[in-house]
């Protein structure tokens, strides 16, 4: 039977409904009046170029933003007034898991688990032993082992990720079992945080919550993990709805066309050549910290070098390590023309006199600065360079600062606004304009384009690419394989703190490092059994 056969009082209404939602910041109209619906049980993905409106939406769903007059909202059949007020997403059953997890660092996982809960029924004595009883279910409901206990600050980001998830999920099924109605979850880009085996969990998850009839509506820039997890995709262009798209009827490539508005060409890979023929830039020799066994790496000038792993596996610390930001056990660092220095000794401040520069990966934390506008955003660590006569030249500042947003394709491009008021993957273009602007002789980065849209990934690795080939060296640690096969010259692969693999030119493609990386854990399980140590 289709929906077609069955009488119209049967077909169970969308979860939510919007028609024309707009909403102007400023002069600026960040959504012109959209309208998708979400079926019950569905996962829908909400698409679009960096800047295209999407968490603007989330936002307004969520009560944080009042959307312009004149837009109609429906939950499970039922009109919602507009604007909703903070909190109000809780009762009608909507949860969310915003970019920033929303987690308290300071409390434990219990006590972030059952916030919401405890906040909105103002009982004033709590069962404690009651309250970690229900949080360990719900922990196992969703197979996430995390000790109740624990605080926050000294959980891995995935594991972050995965409880700020876990909550979500919850408050979902405790508004079912309550209305007996279907609920919402809005995870909006989740998966920059995770690693492939938590992108997996994830996937589990969401399909766990579906299957009961409460739907999800997952926002990504990775097309493949859309292609994989959404039923059916409406895509943002500029504020606007540019199109939807049922999932299994749909290609890659139409689905990259409708977000990006033409066509891309997938480009070919961007290697240079052999890093034998490279002349040496830097050596790190036995870097070691709690997590990375001694290792030792030659980068040849003008080569770009991709580390990746499984999670814990060490690669995402050596840029760290590398740039005197996190604690080194031993090591040292040389640049061609110098002499080795302990990696102990050097701070951020000393790295950057090396001439290296850092793009940490969390965006939020240690990267840019949000009250601050994007010109002082891409030009703090060289603002000598703009004083003449002890005067700093604010209007060449500007300018530059232009220039670069351009070829970056900034939106919107105007130096003087707040770094706050850019969409995520905005703000993540002006800090890798910072780093790649200063043309450092190493640039170490983690994770560079996560929350980046697909036609900017191809522009930056293509900016990247040129760098390189005027001489910059880069470190690359990345868990996304297709991104290290488009760019790198070398990747290596860790598993249990240490290089287990090498793929070098024509060996290096997405499916050869993801195998790779799954076959280098058997290999060192394999060699810990044999030599009688375990995980
Ligand atoms: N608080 C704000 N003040 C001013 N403008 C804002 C504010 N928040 C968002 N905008 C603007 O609204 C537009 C849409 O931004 P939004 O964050 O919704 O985009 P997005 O599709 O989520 O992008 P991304 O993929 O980069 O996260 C952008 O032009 C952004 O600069």
């Amino acid at each position: 039977m289709t929906t077609s056969d069955i009488p119209a009082a049967q077909v169970a209404p969308p979860v939510l409904r919007l028609d024309g939602i707009a909403k102007t910041f400023g002069g600026a109209r960040a959504l012109k009046g959209v309208s998708f619906e979400v079926r019950p049980g569905e996962v829908h993905g909400l698409l679009g170029k960096n800047g295209s409106g999407k968490s603007t939406l989330v936002k307004i769903l969520a009560g944080f933003h009042a959307p312009d007059p004149g837009g109609v909202m429906e939950f499970n059949g039922e009109p919602v007034s507009l604007p909703l007020k903070p909190g109000d997403f809780r009762r009608l059953g909507m949860s969310f898991v915003h970019q920033n997890l929303g987690l308290v660092a300071s409390l434990t996982v219990l006590e972030n688990l059952r916030l919401s809960e405890l906040t909105a029924s103002g009982r004033g004595v709590i069962n404690w032993s009651a309250q970690k009883r229900a949080a360990r279910e719900a922990l196992a409901r969703f197979d996430v082992p995390l000790d109740p206990d624990e605080r926050i600050d000294r959980l891995s980001a995935v594991d972050r990720a995965l409880l700020a998830i876990v909550r979500a999920f919850e408050e979902i099924r405790i508004a079912r079992e309550a209305t007996g109605r279907p609920g919402l979850v809005l995870l909006d880009e989740p998966t920059p945080f995770l690693p492939r085996e938590g992108v997996e969990k994830l996937f589990t998850l969401v399909r766990g919550i579906a299957s009961h009839g409460s739907s999800v509506v997952f926002i990504s820039h990775d097309i493949d993990e859309v292609m994989t997890i959404t039923d059916r995709a409406t895509v943002l262009r500029d504020g606007d709805v540019a199109g939807s798209l049922v999932t299994r009827e749909a290609t890659h490539e139409q689905m990259v066309e409708m977000i990006v508005g033409r066509k891309l060409a997938r480009s070919a890979p961007l290697r240079a050549g052999p890093a034998i023929d490279r002349k040496p830039r830097v050596r790190l020799d036995g870097v070691a910290s709690r997590t990375l066994r001694p290792t030792s790496l030659t980068v040849g000038e003008g080569e770009i070098v991709g580390l990746t792993g499984l999670i814990g596996s060490g690669y995402e610390e050596l840029p760290y390590l590398a740039f005197g930001a996190r604690p080194s056990t031993s090591g040292t660092i040389a640049l061609d023309d110098g002499r080795a220095t302990a990696l102990a000794d050097l701070t951020p401040r000393g790295a950057i006199d090396l001439d290296l520069a850092l793009l940490p990966g969390d965006r939020q934390g240690a990267s840019g600065v949000d009250s601050l506008p994007i010109v002082d955003n891409m030009f703090l660590p060289d603002l000598g360079r703009f004083f003449t006569g002890g005067v700093l030249r604010n209007g060449r500042m500007k300018r530059e600062a232009y220039q670069l947003g351009h070829a970056f394709e900034l939106r919107p491009n105007d130096p003087l606004l707040k770094l706050s008021a850019l969409s995520g993957g905005n703000a993540q273009k002006v800090l890798i304009a910072r780093w790649m602007n200063r043309k450092p002789r190493l640039l170490l980065l983690d994770e560079p384009t996560q929350g980046v849209d697909v036609g900017t990934r191809q522009h930056i690795f293509a900016a990247l690419r040129q760098a390189a080939a005027g001489g910059m060296s880069v470190i690359c640690a990345s868990s996304d394989a297709e991104q290290l096969a488009d760019i790198c010259d070398r990747v290596l692969i860790f598993a249990r703190g240490a290089v287990c693999e090498e793929l070098v030119g024509e060996q290096i493609s997405k499916e050869t490092i993801a195998e790779a990386c799954y076959a280098s854990l058997d290999r060192a399980a394999a060699s810990a059994s044999a030599n009688g140590t375990s995980s």
